[in-house]
């Protein structure tokens, strides 16, 4: 398990041990580790034959400028240079003083505060060293940057080489992407939700240490997951399995349905019931004649894939009316698509297990609906925040989609963050998918949160194995269910025997 704290609590930490962090232990313990970290990869670049690599410091305004002045100090007094560039119209005083006394060539980066295509002066000079390096240091921003200001720095990314190494201080400046971001104490939230960006995180140890338990954030280890996949035993039948009922589709989408219903019998539901359309039913029928049609008994519900909500209800149908009975029922339920829209409050019984599958748009539209001030792009911003807002809010719990998924139930506690599914998901039909297979889960007896956190994982493994590395349609991913869900049980395996063998499992 992986775990990450809130800027908040890091800058509460940073406080409460009384050192002047601006100046102090905790920024020359930070600098030390960077520049450590930063001499290795230097002489990795030697020894894949570039000499002397040119070492290239970016430095922003604030403390984060810093650590990375004191680092190329350190870095000098080892007889490695580099130029820090000064990006911001402040920085770091002492730092800059220390790193000059060094021998640290440190200039100005002109053109930096200013728009307009051409750098000038010294700008011309320095946008040329950042173009030619060899190694970046981010030092620009750290836990204090402003996003709303984050396209200040845009054009200096652009100037990076795609072949130069790039070392992002404690986290990469919004904008710019890392091959390796050092940061310091714990790691931060943030570091989970842009994971393409950070590229490898190094934590250094700078005497800061946050407790476990009061962490915002966790990623569930593959092998965590694993032992949480449902595995048959003799006396099961297909009943204390789990049937899965999907309420999804219509004549406009009746290819939701399908989706669904294929990733529903892939996963190893014990059995599969569709209530939808007719249209639906025979597309279901053709594409998994395994499934059952009409209503009966289920210990899970998924709802609202493949349903336009607003126009449904309108119309008062059958079709309404049986996705409402299966929303309104005791078990647990899957609030997907379309049906986000009829989830108002007391919709589900009291103390039923909820977990709605919104993207950040559906997220701020059934905020709205519950009268509280929010946009998608706010959600985007934050979904941390938001995720478990709505959590709180409706009771249920929040898989909130995205590029990573977030997941936050009532309560205090941390979020489960998902990110390691190639964003090759990004297509349509794959929430669909995702949609059923946690229905599976959840009628297989897991509770909301870690049913939630394993469809997420499994989601993103059944993509990579359907296609590594590139697109994947939605059918695909549904497909490749079945032979996660085996490596799954294959890595329950392997841990129960190394545990036998008196081995600890790696
Ligand atoms: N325990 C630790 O984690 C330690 C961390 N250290 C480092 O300190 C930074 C945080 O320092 P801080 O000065 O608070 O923040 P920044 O360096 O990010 O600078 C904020 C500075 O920049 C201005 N600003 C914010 N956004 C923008 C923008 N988009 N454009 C321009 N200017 C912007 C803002 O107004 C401030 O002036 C942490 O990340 C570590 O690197 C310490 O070394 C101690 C230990």
């Amino acid at each position: 398990m992986r775990a990450a704290w809130s800027v908040d609590a890091v800058r509460a930490a940073e406080e409460a041990t009384g050192d002047d962090f601006t100046d102090g232990a905790l920024m020359q313990r930070a600098a030390k580790g960077l520049a450590d970290i930063v001499r290795r990869e230097v002489a990795e670049l030697e020894r894949r034959g570039v000499t002397s690599p040119r070492v290239v410091v970016l430095v922003g305004p604030g403390n984060n400028g810093g650590d990375a002045l004191y680092a190329a100090r350190d870095l000098a007094v080892d007889g490695i240079e580099c130029l820090a560039l000064l990006v911001a119209d402040k920085a770091h005083v002492e730092g800059v003083a220390a790193a000059r006394a060094a021998g640290v060539d440190v200039a100005r980066y002109e053109s930096a505060s200013h728009s307009g295509p051409e750098p000038e002066g010294g700008g011309r000079e320095s946008a040329h060293a950042i173009a030619h390096a060899d190694l970046v240091v981010d030092g620009i921003l750290g836990i204090g940057a402003d996003p709303g200001r984050a396209a200040t720095w845009k054009a200096l990314a652009d100037l990076i080489p795609i072949q130069a190494f790039v070392v992002a201080v404690d986290c990469p400046t919004p904008g710019f992407r890392a091959d390796i971001t050092v940061t310091f104490g714990e790691p931060k939230t943030s570091l989970m939700l842009a994971p393409a960006a950070n590229g490898r995180v190094e934590v250094v140890d700078i005497g800061i240490h946050l407790p476990l338990g009061e962490q915002e954030a966790m990623r569930l280890s593959g092998t965590h997951l694993a032992h949480l996949w449902p595995v048959p035993g003799p006396r099961d039948h297909k009943y204390t399995r789990g049937v899965v009922g999907l309420a999804t589709g219509s004549d406009a989408f009746p290819g939701a349905a399908v989706l669904g219903a294929v990733a529903a019998v892939t996963t190893g539901a014990g059995m599969v019931r569709y209530v939808g359309p007719r249209r639906a039913e025979d597309a279901v029928t053709a594409a998994a004649p395994e499934v059952v049609h009409g209503s009966g008994r289920v210990q899970a519900w998924v709802v609202g894939s493949g349903i336009d909500g607003p126009s449904e209800r309108e119309h008062e149908s059958d079709r309404y009316d049986s996705a409402m009975a299966a929303l309104r029922s005791e078990e647990p339920v899957v609030i997907d698509a379309g049906a986000l829209t009829w989830f108002e409050p007391g919709v589900r019984p009291e103390g039923a297990q909820t977990v709605i599958t919104p993207h950040a748009g559906e997220l701020a539209t059934l905020l709205q609906s519950r009268d509280i001030d929010v946009e998608r792009s706010t959600v985007e911003a934050d979904p941390v925040t938001w995720a478990r807002r709505a959590a709180n809010e409706t009771g249920a719990t929040v898989l909130l989609k995205g590029g990573v998924t977030v997941i936050a139930s009532p309560g205090k506690g941390p979020v489960t963050i998902e990110n390691r599914a190639p964003h090759w998901l990004a297509t349509a039909g794959t929430g669909d998918v995702l949609a059923a297979l946690l229905g599976v889960l959840l009628a297989a007896g897991l509770e909301p949160r870690s049913a939630a956190a394993l469809a997420a994982y499994t989601h993103g493994r059944a993509a990579h194995l359907a296609n590594p590395d590139g697109p994947v349609r939605a059918l695909d991913v549904a497909m490749s269910l079945g032979r996660v869900a085996s490596e799954l049980v294959a890595e329950q395996r392997r841990v129960h025997e190394e545990r036998r063998a008196g081995r600890f499992p790696r």
